[in-house]
Protein backbone atom coordinates (compact mmCIF):
# COMPACT_ATOMS: atom_id res chain seq x y z
CA UNK A 1 0.00 0.00 0.00
CA UNK A 2 1.17 3.17 -0.85
CA UNK A 3 2.04 5.88 1.97
CA UNK A 4 0.22 8.62 2.87
CA UNK A 5 2.71 11.53 1.59
CA UNK A 6 1.78 14.91 3.39
CA UNK A 7 1.06 18.15 1.19
CA UNK A 8 3.70 21.03 1.77
CA UNK A 9 1.69 23.13 4.37
CA UNK A 10 0.28 26.27 2.39
CA UNK A 11 -2.73 28.41 2.11
CA UNK A 12 -4.77 25.56 0.75
CA UNK A 13 -4.10 23.57 3.49
CA UNK A 14 -5.26 26.26 6.13
CA UNK A 15 -8.36 26.39 4.62
CA UNK A 16 -11.20 24.42 4.79
CA UNK A 17 -11.82 21.56 1.92
CA UNK A 18 -14.07 23.45 -0.98
CA UNK A 19 -12.91 27.11 -0.36
CA UNK A 20 -11.41 28.55 -3.51
CA UNK A 21 -8.49 31.18 -3.59
CA UNK A 22 -7.12 33.27 -6.17
CA UNK A 23 -3.94 35.78 -5.56
CA UNK A 24 -1.16 37.17 -7.44
CA UNK A 25 -1.41 40.00 -9.71
CA UNK A 26 -2.99 37.42 -13.12
CA UNK A 27 -5.40 35.80 -10.96
CA UNK A 28 -6.58 38.07 -8.67
CA UNK A 29 -6.47 41.60 -10.19
CA UNK A 30 -6.73 41.44 -13.13
CA UNK A 31 -9.83 38.88 -12.91
CA UNK A 32 -11.76 41.19 -11.28
CA UNK A 33 -10.78 44.11 -13.29
CA UNK A 34 -12.55 41.95 -16.12
CA UNK A 35 -15.51 41.25 -14.09
CA UNK A 36 -15.98 45.39 -13.28
CA UNK A 37 -15.80 45.63 -16.72
CA UNK A 38 -18.17 43.85 -17.85
CA UNK A 39 -20.92 45.28 -15.27
CA UNK A 40 -19.78 48.73 -16.72
CA UNK A 41 -20.23 47.70 -20.19
CA UNK A 42 -23.55 46.33 -19.35
CA UNK A 43 -25.04 49.54 -17.73
CA UNK A 44 -23.09 51.84 -20.56
CA UNK A 45 -25.61 51.65 -22.41
CA UNK A 46 -28.08 52.99 -20.45
CA UNK A 47 -26.01 56.11 -19.32
CA UNK A 48 -27.63 59.60 -20.57
CA UNK A 49 -30.87 61.06 -22.01
CA UNK A 50 -30.78 58.67 -24.83
CA UNK A 51 -29.54 55.77 -23.06
CA UNK A 52 -31.44 52.51 -24.13
CA UNK A 53 -33.29 50.40 -21.39
CA UNK A 54 -32.70 46.61 -20.37
CA UNK A 55 -35.38 44.55 -20.54
CA UNK A 56 -35.57 42.58 -17.61
CA UNK A 57 -36.97 39.17 -16.32
CA UNK A 58 -36.85 38.67 -12.74
CA UNK A 59 -36.63 35.46 -10.62
CA UNK A 60 -40.13 36.10 -9.89
CA UNK A 61 -41.23 35.61 -13.81
CA UNK A 62 -41.68 39.90 -13.91
CA UNK A 63 -40.54 41.59 -16.71
CA UNK A 64 -39.26 44.96 -16.28
CA UNK A 65 -38.18 47.46 -19.00
CA UNK A 66 -35.77 50.14 -17.52
CA UNK A 67 -32.65 52.46 -17.99
CA UNK A 68 -32.30 53.45 -14.20
CA UNK A 69 -29.09 51.85 -12.80
CA UNK A 70 -30.39 51.59 -9.51
CA UNK A 71 -33.28 48.91 -10.52
CA UNK A 72 -31.38 46.86 -13.18
CA UNK A 73 -28.48 46.22 -10.07
CA UNK A 74 -30.79 45.66 -7.42
CA UNK A 75 -32.62 43.02 -10.00
CA UNK A 76 -29.31 41.88 -11.41
CA UNK A 77 -28.34 38.94 -8.82
CA UNK A 78 -24.59 39.43 -9.07
CA UNK A 79 -22.95 36.44 -8.50
CA UNK A 80 -19.09 37.59 -8.53
CA UNK A 81 -17.81 38.73 -5.32
CA UNK A 82 -15.95 41.82 -6.92
CA UNK A 83 -18.93 42.80 -9.45
CA UNK A 84 -20.73 42.27 -6.28
CA UNK A 85 -18.61 45.23 -4.90
CA UNK A 86 -19.30 47.48 -7.00
CA UNK A 87 -22.66 47.04 -7.41
CA UNK A 88 -22.68 47.94 -3.70
CA UNK A 89 -21.23 50.82 -4.10
CA UNK A 90 -23.62 52.22 -6.91
CA UNK A 91 -26.36 51.20 -4.82
CA UNK A 92 -25.12 53.25 -2.40
CA UNK A 93 -24.83 56.04 -4.31
CA UNK A 94 -28.59 55.30 -5.10
CA UNK A 95 -29.44 55.64 -1.73
CA UNK A 96 -27.51 58.51 -0.60
CA UNK A 97 -28.47 60.64 -3.48
CA UNK A 98 -30.94 58.98 -5.46
CA UNK A 99 -29.23 59.60 -8.52
CA UNK A 100 -25.62 58.87 -10.31
CA UNK A 101 -25.88 55.42 -9.78
CA UNK A 102 -25.16 54.47 -13.18
CA UNK A 103 -22.03 57.22 -12.89
CA UNK A 104 -20.55 55.30 -10.08
CA UNK A 105 -20.38 52.32 -12.07
CA UNK A 106 -19.10 53.90 -15.18
CA UNK A 107 -16.27 55.94 -13.86
CA UNK A 108 -14.85 53.12 -11.61
CA UNK A 109 -14.90 50.81 -14.44
CA UNK A 110 -13.18 52.83 -16.41
CA UNK A 111 -10.74 53.88 -13.42
CA UNK A 112 -9.96 50.38 -12.90
CA UNK A 113 -9.54 49.46 -16.76
CA UNK A 114 -6.72 52.39 -16.69
CA UNK A 115 -5.15 51.15 -13.76
CA UNK A 116 -4.43 47.36 -15.18
CA UNK A 117 -2.70 49.50 -18.14
CA UNK A 118 -0.47 50.53 -15.52
CA UNK A 119 0.16 47.51 -13.69
CA UNK A 120 1.13 45.38 -16.70
CA UNK A 121 3.45 47.83 -17.62
CA UNK A 122 5.02 47.65 -13.95
CA UNK A 123 3.98 50.70 -12.08
CA UNK A 124 3.27 49.23 -8.26
CA UNK A 125 -0.17 49.00 -7.24
CA UNK A 126 0.39 51.14 -4.21
CA UNK A 127 1.68 53.94 -6.74
CA UNK A 128 -1.63 53.92 -8.78
CA UNK A 129 -3.53 54.05 -6.00
CA UNK A 130 -2.06 57.27 -4.34
CA UNK A 131 -2.23 58.71 -7.85
CA UNK A 132 -5.78 57.96 -7.68
CA UNK A 133 -6.61 59.60 -4.54
CA UNK A 134 -4.77 62.66 -4.92
CA UNK A 135 -6.34 63.02 -8.34
CA UNK A 136 -9.50 62.61 -6.41
CA UNK A 137 -8.86 65.26 -3.38
CA UNK A 138 -8.17 67.54 -6.50
CA UNK A 139 -11.31 66.57 -8.46
CA UNK A 140 -13.07 67.43 -5.40
CA UNK A 141 -11.26 70.50 -4.18
CA UNK A 142 -11.64 71.82 -8.18
CA UNK A 143 -15.69 71.25 -7.81
CA UNK A 144 -16.93 74.35 -6.25
CA UNK A 145 -15.01 76.66 -8.52
CA UNK A 146 -16.79 75.05 -11.50
CA UNK A 147 -20.56 75.34 -10.44
CA UNK A 148 -22.32 78.22 -13.17
CA UNK A 149 -25.43 78.16 -11.11
CA UNK A 150 -27.39 78.40 -7.45
CA UNK A 151 -30.59 77.78 -6.41
CA UNK A 152 -32.14 80.64 -5.01
CA UNK A 153 -35.27 80.43 -3.79
CA UNK A 154 -35.92 76.84 -2.90
CA UNK A 155 -39.93 77.85 -3.79
CA UNK A 156 -40.28 79.09 -6.89
CA UNK A 157 -41.26 76.50 -8.88
CA UNK A 158 -39.52 78.22 -12.13
CA UNK A 159 -36.23 78.27 -10.85
CA UNK A 160 -36.63 74.53 -9.41
CA UNK A 161 -37.36 73.36 -12.64
CA UNK A 162 -34.78 74.84 -14.39
CA UNK A 163 -32.74 73.21 -11.93
CA UNK A 164 -34.60 69.67 -12.05
CA UNK A 165 -34.44 69.80 -16.50
CA UNK A 166 -31.51 67.27 -16.59
CA UNK A 167 -32.21 64.91 -14.35
CA UNK A 168 -35.85 64.43 -15.12
CA UNK A 169 -35.00 64.89 -18.84
CA UNK A 170 -32.28 61.91 -18.75
CA UNK A 171 -35.13 59.47 -17.97
CA UNK A 172 -38.01 60.42 -19.73
CA UNK A 173 -35.62 63.03 -23.02
CA UNK A 174 -38.36 65.22 -25.05
CA UNK A 175 -40.35 65.53 -22.21
CA UNK A 176 -38.03 67.42 -19.79
CA UNK A 177 -39.64 70.83 -19.95
CA UNK A 178 -43.20 69.46 -18.55
CA UNK A 179 -41.92 67.53 -16.40
CA UNK A 180 -39.81 69.41 -14.81
CA UNK A 181 -42.53 72.11 -14.40
CA UNK A 182 -44.81 69.24 -12.84
CA UNK A 183 -41.65 67.50 -10.55
CA UNK A 184 -40.74 71.57 -9.27
CA UNK A 185 -44.68 72.00 -8.58
CA UNK A 186 -44.83 69.00 -6.68
CA UNK A 187 -41.16 69.52 -4.77
CA UNK A 188 -42.43 73.70 -3.70
CA UNK A 189 -46.26 72.02 -2.03
CA UNK A 190 -44.21 69.40 -0.10
CA UNK A 191 -41.82 71.56 1.27
CA UNK A 192 -42.26 72.25 4.92
CA UNK A 193 -42.75 75.34 6.50
CA UNK A 194 -39.13 74.85 8.38
CA UNK A 195 -37.62 74.06 4.78
CA UNK A 196 -36.92 70.17 4.60
CA UNK A 197 -37.96 68.25 2.14
CA UNK A 198 -38.79 64.92 2.11
CA UNK A 199 -39.39 62.67 -1.00
CA UNK A 200 -41.52 60.11 1.40
CA UNK A 201 -44.00 63.19 1.20
CA UNK A 202 -44.80 62.95 -2.31
CA UNK A 203 -46.70 60.19 -3.62
CA UNK A 204 -46.56 58.36 -7.29
CA UNK A 205 -49.94 57.75 -8.38
CA UNK A 206 -49.74 55.77 -11.49
CA UNK A 207 -53.03 55.31 -13.52
CA UNK A 208 -52.69 53.61 -16.56
CA UNK A 209 -53.59 55.70 -20.09
CA UNK A 210 -53.74 58.93 -21.83
CA UNK A 211 -50.73 60.60 -22.67
CA UNK A 212 -47.22 61.60 -19.96
CA UNK A 213 -48.59 65.15 -20.49
CA UNK A 214 -52.14 64.35 -18.87
CA UNK A 215 -49.90 64.12 -15.68
CA UNK A 216 -50.31 66.40 -13.59
CA UNK A 217 -50.05 67.75 -9.48
CA UNK A 218 -52.91 66.54 -6.77
CA UNK A 219 -53.47 68.15 -3.95
CA UNK A 220 -53.01 65.85 -1.17
CA UNK A 221 -52.50 62.23 -1.26
CA UNK A 222 -54.38 59.85 -3.61
CA UNK A 223 -54.13 56.65 -3.26
CA UNK A 224 -55.57 53.98 -6.02
CA UNK A 225 -57.55 51.55 -4.29
CA UNK A 226 -61.47 51.95 -3.53
CA UNK A 227 -63.10 52.49 -0.32
CA UNK A 228 -64.80 49.27 1.09
CA UNK A 229 -67.65 50.69 3.00
CA UNK A 230 -70.81 52.00 1.81
CA UNK A 231 -69.86 55.76 3.24
CA UNK A 232 -67.87 57.47 0.45
CA UNK A 233 -66.83 60.66 2.01
CA UNK A 234 -65.86 62.47 5.68
CA UNK A 235 -64.89 65.65 6.11
CA UNK A 236 -62.93 66.79 9.26
CA UNK A 237 -62.03 63.25 9.81
CA UNK A 238 -60.06 61.34 12.76
CA UNK A 239 -58.44 58.91 10.76
CA UNK A 240 -57.68 55.22 12.77
CA UNK A 241 -55.00 53.17 11.51
CA UNK A 242 -54.21 49.61 11.64
CA UNK A 243 -51.77 47.18 10.44
CA UNK A 244 -54.11 44.19 11.14
CA UNK A 245 -56.63 43.06 8.65
CA UNK A 246 -59.77 44.53 9.88
CA UNK A 247 -61.83 42.33 11.82
CA UNK A 248 -60.71 39.31 14.28
CA UNK A 249 -56.79 37.53 14.19
CA UNK A 250 -57.30 34.60 12.99
CA UNK A 251 -54.17 32.40 14.48
CA UNK A 252 -51.25 31.02 12.08
CA UNK A 253 -52.09 27.37 13.38
CA UNK A 254 -54.86 25.45 12.71
CA UNK A 255 -56.70 24.79 15.60
CA UNK A 256 -60.55 22.50 16.44
CA UNK A 257 -62.78 23.50 18.55
CA UNK A 258 -65.22 20.50 19.31
CA UNK A 259 -69.04 21.28 19.59
CA UNK A 260 -71.63 19.33 22.09
CA UNK A 261 -74.45 20.53 19.66
CA UNK A 262 -76.43 23.00 17.36
CA UNK A 263 -77.07 25.05 20.13
CA UNK A 264 -72.90 25.46 21.57
CA UNK A 265 -71.76 25.98 17.65
CA UNK A 266 -74.57 28.94 17.71
CA UNK A 267 -73.13 30.58 21.01
CA UNK A 268 -69.91 30.34 19.75
CA UNK A 269 -70.70 32.08 16.39
CA UNK A 270 -72.85 34.55 18.04
CA UNK A 271 -69.89 35.24 20.32
CA UNK A 272 -67.40 35.94 18.17
CA UNK A 273 -70.09 38.66 16.16
CA UNK A 274 -70.81 40.40 19.49
CA UNK A 275 -66.99 40.31 19.69
CA UNK A 276 -66.58 42.17 16.68
CA UNK A 277 -69.60 44.38 17.00
CA UNK A 278 -68.40 45.37 20.18
CA UNK A 279 -64.81 46.37 18.89
CA UNK A 280 -66.23 48.23 15.79
CA UNK A 281 -68.45 50.18 17.84
CA UNK A 282 -65.25 51.35 20.71
CA UNK A 283 -63.53 52.41 17.10
CA UNK A 284 -66.50 54.76 16.48
CA UNK A 285 -67.22 55.93 20.00
CA UNK A 286 -63.55 57.15 20.59
CA UNK A 287 -64.31 59.40 17.36
CA UNK A 288 -62.92 57.71 14.25
CA UNK A 289 -65.14 58.58 10.75
CA UNK A 290 -62.29 56.55 8.71
CA UNK A 291 -60.33 53.43 9.25
CA UNK A 292 -57.43 52.76 7.09
CA UNK A 293 -56.50 49.06 7.44
CA UNK A 294 -53.54 47.05 5.97
CA UNK A 295 -54.76 43.39 5.68
CA UNK A 296 -58.00 41.92 4.51
CA UNK A 297 -61.55 43.38 5.38
CA UNK A 298 -63.88 41.18 7.06
CA UNK A 299 -67.33 41.46 5.45
CA UNK A 300 -69.14 40.94 9.01
CA UNK A 301 -67.16 43.67 10.39
CA UNK A 302 -67.51 46.02 6.88
CA UNK A 303 -71.42 45.70 8.12
CA UNK A 304 -70.93 47.24 11.46
CA UNK A 305 -69.14 49.77 10.17
CA UNK A 306 -71.38 51.23 7.46
CA UNK A 307 -73.97 50.64 10.39
CA UNK A 308 -72.14 53.42 12.36
CA UNK A 309 -71.39 55.53 9.00
CA UNK A 310 -67.41 54.68 9.43
CA UNK A 311 -65.61 55.01 5.76
CA UNK A 312 -63.23 52.10 5.67
CA UNK A 313 -60.57 51.57 3.35
CA UNK A 314 -57.38 49.01 2.34
CA UNK A 315 -54.19 50.05 1.46
CA UNK A 316 -52.12 47.03 0.64
CA UNK A 317 -48.78 48.33 0.88
CA UNK A 318 -46.80 49.26 4.23
CA UNK A 319 -45.09 51.81 2.50
CA UNK A 320 -48.29 53.22 1.82
CA UNK A 321 -49.54 53.38 5.67
CA UNK A 322 -46.66 54.81 6.67
CA UNK A 323 -46.93 57.46 4.33
CA UNK A 324 -50.44 58.00 5.36
CA UNK A 325 -49.66 58.29 8.95
CA UNK A 326 -46.69 60.63 8.39
CA UNK A 327 -49.50 62.62 6.50
CA UNK A 328 -52.30 62.49 8.42
CA UNK A 329 -50.55 61.95 12.32
CA UNK A 330 -51.66 58.94 12.81
CA UNK A 331 -49.96 55.76 14.75
CA UNK A 332 -50.64 52.81 13.16
CA UNK A 333 -52.17 50.08 14.95
CA UNK A 334 -51.53 46.32 15.16
CA UNK A 335 -54.74 45.08 16.55
CA UNK A 336 -58.26 45.85 16.42
CA UNK A 337 -58.43 47.64 19.78
CA UNK A 338 -59.59 51.04 19.86
CA UNK A 339 -57.63 53.86 19.46
CA UNK A 340 -55.43 55.41 22.47
CA UNK A 341 -55.45 59.14 22.41
CA UNK A 342 -53.10 60.68 20.30
CA UNK A 343 -53.02 57.67 17.70
CA UNK A 344 -55.76 59.16 15.59
CA UNK A 345 -54.55 61.47 12.40
CA UNK A 346 -56.93 64.10 11.42
CA UNK A 347 -57.78 65.07 7.33
CA UNK A 348 -59.68 67.95 5.99
CA UNK A 349 -61.64 65.50 3.78
CA UNK A 350 -61.11 62.42 2.59
CA UNK A 351 -63.63 61.23 -0.53
CA UNK A 352 -63.35 58.44 -3.04
CA UNK A 353 -62.72 59.70 -6.72
CA UNK A 354 -62.42 57.99 -9.93
CA UNK A 355 -59.37 59.08 -12.64
CA UNK A 356 -59.97 57.95 -16.08
CA UNK A 357 -61.77 54.70 -14.92
CA UNK A 358 -59.39 53.95 -11.75
CA UNK A 359 -60.71 54.15 -8.30
CA UNK A 360 -58.94 56.45 -6.10
CA UNK A 361 -59.14 57.80 -2.68
CA UNK A 362 -58.54 61.10 -1.99
CA UNK A 363 -56.53 62.66 1.32
CA UNK A 364 -57.00 66.15 1.01
CA UNK A 365 -54.42 67.70 4.01
CA UNK A 366 -53.13 71.06 4.56
CA UNK A 367 -49.49 70.54 5.05
CA UNK A 368 -46.25 69.25 2.96
CA UNK A 369 -47.72 66.44 1.09
CA UNK A 370 -48.65 65.97 -2.47
CA UNK A 371 -49.03 63.57 -5.26
CA UNK A 372 -48.20 63.61 -8.72
CA UNK A 373 -50.54 61.48 -10.85
CA UNK A 374 -48.73 59.58 -13.78
CA UNK A 375 -50.58 58.82 -16.98
CA UNK A 376 -48.68 56.66 -19.95
CA UNK A 377 -50.22 54.25 -22.19
CA UNK A 378 -47.84 51.39 -21.69
CA UNK A 379 -46.44 49.76 -18.17
CA UNK A 380 -43.19 50.52 -19.56
CA UNK A 381 -43.71 53.77 -19.96
CA UNK A 382 -45.44 54.71 -16.44
CA UNK A 383 -42.05 53.12 -15.08
CA UNK A 384 -39.96 55.44 -17.11
CA UNK A 385 -41.74 58.24 -16.23
CA UNK A 386 -42.00 57.23 -12.30
CA UNK A 387 -37.83 56.91 -12.35
CA UNK A 388 -37.95 60.55 -13.85
CA UNK A 389 -39.95 61.77 -11.19
CA UNK A 390 -38.01 59.90 -8.96
CA UNK A 391 -34.27 61.17 -9.84
CA UNK A 392 -36.44 64.50 -9.85
CA UNK A 393 -37.37 64.87 -6.13
CA UNK A 394 -34.01 63.17 -5.34
CA UNK A 395 -32.01 65.90 -7.16
CA UNK A 396 -34.42 68.13 -5.55
CA UNK A 397 -33.48 66.76 -2.10
CA UNK A 398 -29.86 67.19 -2.99
CA UNK A 399 -30.67 71.04 -3.55
CA UNK A 400 -32.01 71.33 -0.23
CA UNK A 401 -28.88 70.73 1.44
CA UNK A 402 -26.15 72.07 -1.21
CA UNK A 403 -27.92 74.89 -3.77
CA UNK A 404 -24.96 74.68 -6.30
CA UNK A 405 -25.44 73.47 -9.61
CA UNK A 406 -22.90 72.13 -11.99
CA UNK A 407 -22.80 72.30 -16.44
CA UNK A 408 -24.13 68.93 -17.07
CA UNK A 409 -23.85 66.82 -20.22
CA UNK A 410 -20.14 65.81 -19.42
CA UNK A 411 -19.56 69.48 -19.14
CA UNK A 412 -17.62 69.18 -15.68
CA UNK A 413 -16.31 65.64 -16.32
CA UNK A 414 -14.34 67.16 -19.33
CA UNK A 415 -13.32 70.40 -17.21
CA UNK A 416 -11.79 68.16 -14.84
CA UNK A 417 -10.29 66.10 -17.40
CA UNK A 418 -8.42 68.78 -18.73
CA UNK A 419 -7.13 70.45 -15.39
CA UNK A 420 -5.75 66.66 -13.79
CA UNK A 421 -4.57 66.07 -16.94
CA UNK A 422 -2.35 69.44 -16.68
CA UNK A 423 -1.32 68.86 -12.87
CA UNK A 424 -0.19 65.05 -13.72
CA UNK A 425 1.78 66.64 -16.56
CA UNK A 426 4.24 68.41 -14.47
CA UNK A 427 3.92 66.51 -11.44
CA UNK A 428 7.00 64.55 -10.43
CA UNK A 429 7.28 61.12 -9.13
CA UNK A 430 4.70 57.56 -10.16
CA UNK A 431 1.83 59.11 -8.51
CA UNK A 432 1.45 61.33 -11.93
CA UNK A 433 0.68 58.19 -14.36
CA UNK A 434 -2.73 57.66 -11.74
CA UNK A 435 -3.97 61.21 -11.95
CA UNK A 436 -3.21 61.24 -15.67
CA UNK A 437 -5.38 57.74 -15.83
CA UNK A 438 -7.91 58.86 -13.61
CA UNK A 439 -7.97 62.17 -16.00
CA UNK A 440 -8.74 59.91 -19.22
CA UNK A 441 -11.30 57.73 -16.75
CA UNK A 442 -13.11 61.00 -16.52
CA UNK A 443 -13.61 61.53 -20.22
CA UNK A 444 -15.39 57.84 -20.54
CA UNK A 445 -19.03 59.69 -19.30
CA UNK A 446 -18.94 62.63 -21.74
CA UNK A 447 -18.11 59.65 -24.50
CA UNK A 448 -20.33 57.17 -23.12
CA UNK A 449 -23.33 60.63 -23.65
CA UNK A 450 -21.93 60.77 -27.51
CA UNK A 451 -21.80 57.34 -27.96
CA UNK A 452 -25.29 56.51 -26.85
CA UNK A 453 -26.51 60.02 -28.55
CA UNK A 454 -25.50 58.44 -32.00
CA UNK A 455 -22.87 61.25 -32.28
CA UNK A 456 -19.38 60.54 -33.97
CA UNK A 457 -17.46 60.01 -30.74
CA UNK A 458 -14.04 60.98 -31.58
CA UNK A 459 -15.16 64.46 -33.47
CA UNK A 460 -17.26 64.85 -30.57
CA UNK A 461 -14.58 64.43 -27.90
CA UNK A 462 -12.08 66.09 -30.08
CA UNK A 463 -14.36 69.20 -30.22
CA UNK A 464 -15.34 69.14 -26.62
CA UNK A 465 -11.84 69.02 -25.39
CA UNK A 466 -10.93 71.66 -28.01
CA UNK A 467 -13.52 73.63 -26.29
CA UNK A 468 -12.27 73.25 -22.74
CA UNK A 469 -8.64 73.69 -23.49
CA UNK A 470 -10.10 77.41 -24.25
CA UNK A 471 -11.42 77.95 -21.09
CA UNK A 472 -15.44 77.13 -21.93
CA UNK A 473 -15.60 74.75 -18.67
CA UNK A 474 -19.70 74.79 -19.43
CA UNK A 475 -19.10 73.36 -22.98
CA UNK A 476 -21.12 69.61 -22.61
CA UNK A 477 -22.52 66.89 -25.25
CA UNK A 478 -25.34 67.94 -27.63
CA UNK A 479 -27.80 64.60 -27.57
CA UNK A 480 -30.10 64.51 -30.71
CA UNK A 481 -30.16 65.47 -34.11
CA UNK A 482 -28.59 68.31 -35.97
CA UNK A 483 -26.52 71.21 -35.23
CA UNK A 484 -23.01 70.83 -33.06
CA UNK A 485 -22.26 67.79 -31.51
CA UNK A 486 -21.36 70.32 -28.39
CA UNK A 487 -23.25 72.98 -26.81
CA UNK A 488 -23.26 75.46 -23.94
CA UNK A 489 -25.09 73.16 -21.09
CA UNK A 490 -25.23 76.14 -18.60
CA UNK A 491 -26.99 78.46 -21.05
CA UNK A 492 -29.25 74.91 -22.45
CA UNK A 493 -30.03 74.22 -18.46
CA UNK A 494 -28.42 71.27 -18.77
CA UNK A 495 -27.35 71.21 -14.93
CA UNK A 496 -26.58 68.45 -12.27
CA UNK A 497 -26.11 68.79 -8.71
CA UNK A 498 -22.80 69.65 -6.70
CA UNK A 499 -23.69 67.57 -4.19
CA UNK A 500 -24.41 64.27 -6.30
CA UNK A 501 -21.58 64.99 -8.86
CA UNK A 502 -18.98 65.31 -5.39
CA UNK A 503 -20.31 61.77 -3.95
CA UNK A 504 -19.79 60.09 -7.73
CA UNK A 505 -16.29 61.06 -7.70
CA UNK A 506 -15.75 59.75 -3.95
CA UNK A 507 -17.27 56.72 -4.26
CA UNK A 508 -16.15 55.73 -7.84
CA UNK A 509 -12.25 56.47 -6.63
CA UNK A 510 -12.79 54.95 -3.34
CA UNK A 511 -14.00 51.55 -4.42
CA UNK A 512 -11.79 51.33 -7.47
CA UNK A 513 -8.71 52.18 -5.06
CA UNK A 514 -10.12 49.18 -2.53
CA UNK A 515 -10.55 47.19 -4.96
CA UNK A 516 -7.26 47.56 -6.02
CA UNK A 517 -5.92 47.41 -2.90
CA UNK A 518 -7.04 43.56 -3.13
CA UNK A 519 -4.28 40.73 -3.03
CA UNK A 520 -6.00 37.33 -2.41
CA UNK A 521 -9.52 36.23 -3.09
CA UNK A 522 -11.04 33.92 -0.90
CA UNK A 523 -14.26 32.15 -1.95
CA UNK A 524 -15.22 29.58 1.27
CA UNK A 525 -17.62 26.66 0.02
CA UNK A 526 -21.20 27.78 -0.18
CA UNK A 527 -23.25 25.95 2.76
CA UNK A 528 -25.51 23.22 2.89
CA UNK A 529 -29.23 23.14 3.10
CA UNK A 530 -31.90 22.60 0.47
CA UNK A 531 -30.64 22.63 -2.91
CA UNK A 532 -31.96 25.58 -4.82
CA UNK A 533 -33.96 24.09 -7.57
CA UNK A 534 -31.86 25.43 -10.99
CA UNK A 535 -32.98 28.08 -13.73
CA UNK A 536 -34.03 27.00 -16.91
CA UNK A 537 -31.37 26.70 -19.31
CA UNK A 538 -33.42 26.93 -22.30
CA UNK A 539 -35.96 29.77 -20.94
CA UNK A 540 -36.31 31.22 -24.74
CA UNK A 541 -36.99 28.17 -26.27
CA UNK A 542 -40.91 26.78 -26.78
CA UNK A 543 -41.58 24.45 -24.15
CA UNK A 544 -42.13 21.48 -26.81
CA UNK A 545 -38.85 21.88 -27.89
CA UNK A 546 -37.39 21.47 -24.07
CA UNK A 547 -35.32 18.06 -23.42
N1 LIG B 1 -30.73 66.94 -22.15
C1 LIG B 1 -29.52 66.49 -21.85
N2 LIG B 1 -28.48 66.73 -22.64
C2 LIG B 1 -27.26 66.27 -22.36
N3 LIG B 1 -26.94 65.58 -21.27
C3 LIG B 1 -27.91 65.32 -20.41
C4 LIG B 1 -29.26 65.75 -20.64
N4 LIG B 1 -30.01 65.34 -19.61
C5 LIG B 1 -29.17 64.68 -18.77
N5 LIG B 1 -27.92 64.67 -19.24
C6 LIG B 1 -26.73 64.08 -18.61
O1 LIG B 1 -26.91 62.69 -18.41
C7 LIG B 1 -26.15 62.29 -17.28
C8 LIG B 1 -27.00 61.49 -16.34
O2 LIG B 1 -27.51 60.37 -16.99
P1 LIG B 1 -28.25 59.24 -16.15
O3 LIG B 1 -29.33 59.85 -15.33
O4 LIG B 1 -28.59 58.14 -17.09
O5 LIG B 1 -27.08 58.75 -15.22
P2 LIG B 1 -27.08 58.46 -13.68
O6 LIG B 1 -27.79 59.55 -12.95
O7 LIG B 1 -25.68 58.16 -13.31
O8 LIG B 1 -27.88 57.09 -13.65
P3 LIG B 1 -29.19 56.71 -12.83
O9 LIG B 1 -30.15 57.86 -12.98
O10 LIG B 1 -29.62 55.47 -13.54
O11 LIG B 1 -28.77 56.52 -11.43
C9 LIG B 1 -25.66 63.55 -16.58
O12 LIG B 1 -24.32 63.76 -16.86
C10 LIG B 1 -26.51 64.64 -17.23
O13 LIG B 1 -25.82 65.87 -17.27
Amino acid sequence: MAAHVPLPPGLPQLLKAGTRYFSGLQESLFSHITACRALALCLRTSYGPLGRNKLLVTHLGKALCTAHAGTILRELQLENPVARLLGAASQAQEEETGDGANAVVLLAGALLDNAEKLLRAGLPVAAVRDGYDAACKEAVRLLPGLACHALVDLRDPDGVAWALRAAVGSKLFGYQDFLAGLVARCCVAALSPEGAFEPDNVRLCKVPGGGVTDSRLLEGLVFCTEAESRVHQAREARIAVYGCPFGLARSETKGTVRFQGAAEMRAYGDAEEELLARRVRAIAEEGAGVVVVGGRVDPLALQFADQLGLMVVRLGSRLELQRLCRAVGAVPLASLVPPPPGAMGHCRRVHLSEIGSTAVVVFRQDGPVATVLLRGATPELLCSLEEAVTDGLNTYKALVSDRRLLPGAGAVEMALAVRLATLGTYLPGLEQYGILEFAQALKTLPATLAENAGLPVNETMAALEALHQLGTATAGVRPGEGGAPTMDAAREGVLDSLLVKERVLRLAAHTATTLLGVSHILVAKKSGGPKVRGENPNWDLEPDALE
